[in-house]
């Protein structure tokens, strides 16, 4: 948690240092009702006082009251305000190294663990934050005055209040002990509730169409189950607390006057004025226990939120303290344009230590266009990622414009490449901001977006959206369909005119007429745009400049279709199930 406090911005701190201050000030004043109840006694038991003295002493301590009270006010309106901003920085931070995460770190954390830790996690946070600030500086502050105050007035009732304060620290103590790791189990619950909830929010309609709504809840139920299990028992660990708390509070007090009253009594009736004195002091000393013992108890309504608070802290820092596997280079510059080239590389995921690539070596010109084919999980994707650093290869080397990736700056590498994932991906917002989405080196007008739109094939169904570039889009763009979606995708990354494109599968949701319209015009318009496309269709990739066959994640075939229906038995045995008899042999 103390980690997490870098995060506080000067405000904040000054913020938080005027509250302490404040706090000072209301223990101050809170601390002075038991003298002003001292003397009252003092006052009412003389007989020469009169009423304008007591109440005198009346409207101090009622100024008193209301000065600790206003002062608390103002602390509270400050404890918010750094709360808040606390709870900002944090998550903007969180935020930010999230996005800077590859896919080996999203894949160690999973998404519903990330969401529940840049949501729920600093909610916890902030809550004790904003609770705990005044709590934690009072509390400690004045246990601590209020002991100083009573410490040799008399040794009987201090042993007795220390008695007292000892036994509900250690109920304090055990009771946090049993929790804690419950607690980090709760978090962990919830990931898991996330995650199914996730999973069956997004395939809704395979649920429904599957009727597995009671494989479903079962699923869920279960995790359910035991999240109310767990919380159930710390809700009744803490239920002891409390009671616990205010028993001992009232305990002390019945003992203080029960004790005191034989030390009273232990006085001589014939002096008055001594008697007055230990009447007066044991019932000072009663009020201030109770300050102990009260402050013991705005403790413990803290410690209750910091088990939870603290594994939310440590869960938060773990993403902060996260070292990204990917790391960039320096390098902005380049000696060549439009390039990509394998060098013996192979790959096997984190995850796995079996290759799912083995030494693969091409080299793409400017202006090429470097098809790849094979079988479903023949390692296509991988091949295409590792082209943009979406992880690093475990062996060999990937040059883009004749220079490692590694040795890229981010900005560098991806202003390079135009890639398009096997599954478009739409943001909230419209079409425009959508084509136009993230850094790039191509322009940002209505014409410029019209381009890349008309070239990706996607003005026809754009122009008749009401709005056109200006028609909504849908979080994960659920108001487009799949081949609709694809094309503006395709879109976003000709906008960006990058040197080279790649495109993973990105055809497939196209029917053959739109394919083939689009690599003509992709042909027409980008004749120096590198392209790498990775294809399920012969016909999408025919005419490509070199085609490379992967079959189990190597390399058994490079060429022309022509030279590959020759040399590649794999490639003719794809093309024989795909092409008729005449387009075989044209
Ligand atoms: N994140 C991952 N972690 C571990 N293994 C993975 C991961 N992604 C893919 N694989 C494995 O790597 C191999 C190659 O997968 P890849 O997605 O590259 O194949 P592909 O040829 O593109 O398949 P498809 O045509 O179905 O898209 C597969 O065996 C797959 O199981």
């Amino acid at each position: 948690m103390l980690k997490l406090l870098h995060n506080l911005r000067r405000r904040e701190w000054t913020m938080a240092a005027a509250c302490a201050v404040l706090i000072l000030g209301q223990i101050y004043f809170d601390l002075s009702l038991p003298d002003y109840m001292s003397d009252l006694t003092v006052l009412i038991k003389t007989p020469d006082s009169t009423l304008a003295d007591i109440l005198h002493t009346g409207l101090e301590m009622l100024g008193c009251t209301l000065a600790s009270a206003v002062l608390c006010v103002i602390c509270g309106y400050l404890t918010a305000k750094v709360a808040a901003g606390f709870s900002f920085s944090v998550r903007e931070a969180v935020f930010r190294k999230i996005a800077d995460f590859g896919q080996q770190e999203m894949m160690a954390f999973s998404v519903p663990s990330l969401i529940n830790r840049t949501t729920n996690d600093i909610t916890q946070v902030q809550m004790l934050t904003a609770m705990g600030l005044q709590i934690l500086i009072k509390s400690p502050i004045m246990a601590v005055w209020a002991i100083i105050k009573i410490v040799g007035k008399s040794w009987t009732l201090s042993a007795i209040t220390a008695g007292f304060v000892a036994a509900l620290l250690v109920m304090m103590v055990v009771i946090i002990g049993v929790v804690v790791p419950r607690f980090r189990r709760v978090q962990k619950l919830t990931d898991r509730i996330n995650l199914v909830a996730r999973e069956n929010l997004n395939g809704i309609n395979v649920v429904h169409a599957y009727n597995a709504e009671d494989y479903q809840n079962a699923k869920f139920q279960r995790g359910n189950e035991e999240l109310m299990h767990t919380q159930l028992f710390n809700q009744r660990a803490f239920a002891f607390l409390m009671p616990g708390v205010t028993l001992a509070m009232n305990a002390l007090s019945l003992v203080i006057y029960w004790v005191g009253a034989s030390i009273v009594n232990g006085v001589s009736a014939a002096d008055t004025a001594a008697r007055l004195a230990t009447f007066s002091n044991i019932v000072v000393f009663g009020t201030y226990a109770t300050y102990v013992i009260m402050s013991i108890m705005m403790m413990v309504m803290i410690i209750m939120l910091i088990p939870a608070a603290q594994v939310s802290a440590q869960r938060i820092n773990e993403v902060l303290e996260t070292r990204n596997s990917l790391t960039q280079g320096t390098r902005t510059d380049a000696p060549e344009a439009g390039t990509v080239e394998f060098r013996d590389v192979s790959f096997h995921y984190p995850s796995s230590d079996k290759n799912v690539l083995e030494h693969i070596s091409f080299t793409a010109r400017r202006g090429e266009t470097v098809a790849f084919i094979g079988a479903t999980g023949s390692g296509k994707t991988t091949l295409v990622s590792l082209a943009a650093r979406f992880y690093d290869a475990t062996e060999g080397q990937v040059l883009v414009d004749g220079v490692d990736v590694r040795d890229y700056t981010f900005d560098a590498l991806y202003d390079r490449i135009g890639y398009m994932t096997q599954k478009a991906v739409l943001f909230s917002g419209d079409i425009r901001s959508n084509v136009l989405f993230g850094a790039s080196r191509g322009g940002n007008s209505d014409e410029d977006v019209q381009k890349a739109l008309d070239l990706a094939q996607a003005s026809e169904f754009v122009d008749r959206m009401p709005g056109g570039i200006r028609a909504p889009i849908a979080e994960g763009g659920t108001n487009v369909s799949g081949g609709q979606k694809q094309r503006l995708s395709i879109a976003r990354a000709l906008a960006r005119r990058p040197e080279i494109l790649v495109f993973d599968d990105s055809f497939s949701a196209l029917d053959y007429r739109t394919d083939a319209k689009l690599r003509a015009g992709l042909d027409r318009e980008l004749k120096d745009t590198t392209r790498l496309i990775v294809a399920q269709r012969i016909g999408t990739i025919r005419n490509a400049d070199k085609i490379i066959v992967l079959d189990e994640g190597k390399m058994v075939g490079m060429g022309t279709h022509r030279e590959l229906m020759q040399t590649c038995p794999v490639y003719q045995e794809i093309a024989r199930s795909q092409l008729s008899r005449e387009e075989l042999v044209a």
